[in-house]
């Protein structure tokens, strides 16, 4: 052999003239089997896997159309003549045979007449994977990049948090009944007709768009009380967070989903209408509970609709005598749960998230008489400062598939510099939880041992950690503080007291007398601990002190956690009458008692009676409401608070 490739000519069986060269000495073809680049990409992918034979009747066709049927029964205009025509895929990829399905015609409410939008198609892309949506974003949504290590970087524009001022409930003649109005109350009232009219600009503006993308999927891993919920939505972000933040449903799972338990409508940026009554802004969230829907018109903030599912199942779960709960939840080897409650910052993710420990969830939850269950199938974790070294496992979850809001990055490697508060202070990753390596799958576990209340305290006074009897524990829970600095600029603030009833008013939907009750009767039921953990500042207020090092949190959260803490001597307090152990392994005693770590003692002692001002002032709009049965409580609870 000279080393030259032996080449035969042959001809084709069926006596088509295509020549192939066939060559002995290599393995495989060096030319392409495709004559043109279009031939060459459809080469490129194979159709997914089938999904297996199902047990049920319906045919794979059958299916299909009534899963259209349902996505256009969703979008259907209630003063149109039909649902929009539903197309499955991306518009862009016309080379796919469109599956087209309206709603019909007997299935509708008031027939008026057939319009141009009825004449057009919406393009839906149903339960895209990761890879679909990173594809989407990039081609089609400003500000979406690919960081270094492989998330999804996107803008959430004008609105950076959530507005709680913006976001309105249907108060009918239940809802009146039911939920909580008033001072201090979240739920903002709006009347049923001016939902229907943000209802109905949200679904005239996305069926106006060339696509929708269709969410759907499962909240509560408590299957028995599972709610299936559909988000609509108009970008590729809010479709691939909510992928990320809900229970993915497994592929038979979807095929069973039938209709949604609720619905979301997000408009995103398009506002909603300042001549509509009840509207003081173009930003509105919107919630139905008659009608199990919710309606978002101008604010692309994600946490939205996360929060706003979470403020639905403040309402369905009580109902059923089960506790939602604003709290992180994680499990030891032994099987011992701890709850962590705090506000927004004060800890929850970054503490429930604890290498030795199995993650349940990092900020929804379910108490019920099985146990806890997490409301999510993922976490939402600030990322400002965030160090590989203090949190190593949020770290590595910001990876391929992890969509990271706000933050910035270098122009060329993409790699982010968490430090850079440029778009804003809270920046943020959403990763399905199953990228933490110790999570607890399916997120359940048995009934908690610890209640760990947190706060972040930027007075300095609270000490960095406190026992809580009962009533306690139910003192803090309603009262709901934390403390953070009141701004970000340069130069010493005044920290700026927050009270938020149950760790979370911003969500509940009932009384917060009535998530007390629920939570002191499970607690005295299953022997739960209550304790108070300061994760702010020690040394002096904000300015003067330091905000206490997460090492020796985490210290003290551990002597929870194995119990050995119960044993600890203990002093009292004054004023707020805490319990705090004189020595924790891990931690310099000296700064247990927040009194030894302050150089001014006057200041000290002036700054604590400030505070317990404040938490005074904040209790009193509770004094006339009776807890539980009896009135005992109550008055147990009102003499848990600082006394001065
Ligand atoms: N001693 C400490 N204990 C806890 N967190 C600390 C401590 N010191 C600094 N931090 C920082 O405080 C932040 C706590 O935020 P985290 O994401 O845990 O809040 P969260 O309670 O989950 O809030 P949200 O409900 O908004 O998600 C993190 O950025 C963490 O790094
Ligand atoms: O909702 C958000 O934006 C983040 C969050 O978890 C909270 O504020 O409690
Ligand atoms: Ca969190
Ligand atoms: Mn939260």
């Amino acid at each position: 052999m000279d080393g030259d490739d032996k080449v035969e000519e042959l001809k084709m069986p069926d006596g088509g003239d295509t020549e192939i060269k066939v060559s002995e000495s290599e393995e495989s073809d060096p030319t392409v089997r495709a004559q043109t680049i279009d031939e060459l990409h459809s080469l490129q992918k194979k159709p997914t896997t089938p999904r297996g034979s199902h047990p049920t009747i319906h045919s794979e066709d059958q299916r299909h159309t009534q899963q259209l049927q349902s996505i256009s029964a969703s979008l259907a205009s209630l003063t149109r003549e039909t649902g929009p025509k539903i197309v499955k895929g991306d518009p862009a990829r016309r080379y796919e045979v469109p599956r087209v399905s309206h709603v019909p015609h007997h299935l509708l409410t008031p027939t008026i007449a057939v319009s141009d939008s009825a004449l057009k198609f919406t393009h839906v892309l149903y339960n895209l994977s990761p890879a679909e949506l990173y594809e989407q974003a990039i081609k089609y949504e400003k500000g979406s990049f690919i960081t270094s290590t492989g998330a999804l970087a996107t803008l959430s524009g004008a609105k950076t948090g959530r507005c709680p001022k913006d976001k309105r409930v249907v108060k009918d003649e239940d809802a009146e009944r039911e939920l909580w109005w008033g001072k201090g109350s979240p739920n903002i009232e709006m009347d049923e007709h001016s939902f229907m009219v943000n209802r109905e600009r949200a679904v005239d503006y996305l069926n106006s768009l060339d696509k929708v993308f269709v969410n759907d999927q499962f909240l509560n891993w408590d299957l028995e009380n599972r709610i299936k919920v559909r988000i609509v939505s108009a970008r590729a972000y809010h479709s691939l967070f909510m992928h990320n933040m809900c229970i993915r449903p497994t592929p038979s799972e979807l095929e069973d989903f039938g209709a949604p338990d609720f619905t979301i409508y997000n408009a995103g940026q398009f506002p909603c209408n300042r001549y509509t009554h009840y509207m003081t802004s173009s930003t509105s969230i919107d919630i139905s509970l008659a009608r199990k829907e919710m309606v978002i018109l101008g604010t692309q903030y994600a946490g939205e609709m996360k929060k706003g599912l979470f403020s639905l199942m403040h309402y369905l779960m009580p109902k059923r005598h089960i506790l939602s709960l604003h709290s992180g939840c994680n499990m030891g080897k032994d099987g011992d749960v701890a709850l962590f409650f705090g506000l927004s910052g004060t800890g929850k993710t970054t503490l429930s998230t604890d290498n030795n420990r199995y993650l349940i969830g990092d900020d929804e939850h379910c108490w019920s008489e099985n146990g806890v269950s997490n409301i999510e199938g993922g976490c939402y974790a600030k990322c400002i400062d965030l160090s590989r070294e203090k949190e190593p496992d949020i770290w590595n979850a910001i990876k391929f598939g992890t969509v990271l809001e706000n933050v910035v990055f270098d122009d060329h490697f993409r790699v982010v510099d968490y430090s850079d508060k440029s778009v804003t202070e809270n920046t943020r990753a959403a990763y399905p939880i199953e990228y933490i390596p110790n999570v607890k799958l399916p997120c359940v576990g048995p009934h908690p041992r610890n209640v760990i209340l947190l706060a972040c305290d930027a007075f300095g006074v609270l000490p960095p950690v406190s026992r809580l009897s009962l009533s306690q524990t139910m003192y803090h829970f309603i009262s709901g503080y934390t403390a953070l600095v009141a701004g970000t600029e340069e130069g010493i603030k005044e920290p700026q007291a927050t009270f938020s009833a149950c760790f979370g008013a911003a969500f509940i939907m009932l009384h917060p007398t009535k998530y007390a009750a629920m939570l002191a009767e499970k607690m005295q039921k299953h022997g739960a601990t209550g304790w108070l953990v300061n994760t702010g500042w020690s040394g002096g207020s904000y300015g003067c002190g330091s905000r206490i090092k997460l090492s020796f949190t985490r210290k003290l959260i551990d002597a929870i956690h194995s119990g050995s803490l119960l044993d600890a001597n203990y002093k009292k307090t004054e004023i707020f009458g805490l319990e705090i152990p004189t020595e924790v392994e891990g931690v310099p005693s000296e700064i247990l008692d927040p009194e030894n770590t302050w150089a001014d003692k006057d200041g000290y002692r002036e700054t604590l009676l400030k505070l317990a001002g404040l938490f005074k002032k904040n209790f009193e709009t509770f004094t006339n409401y009776k807890i539980g049965e009896d009135n005992n409580l109550t008055e147990e609870i009102l003499a848990a608070g600082p006394i001065f």
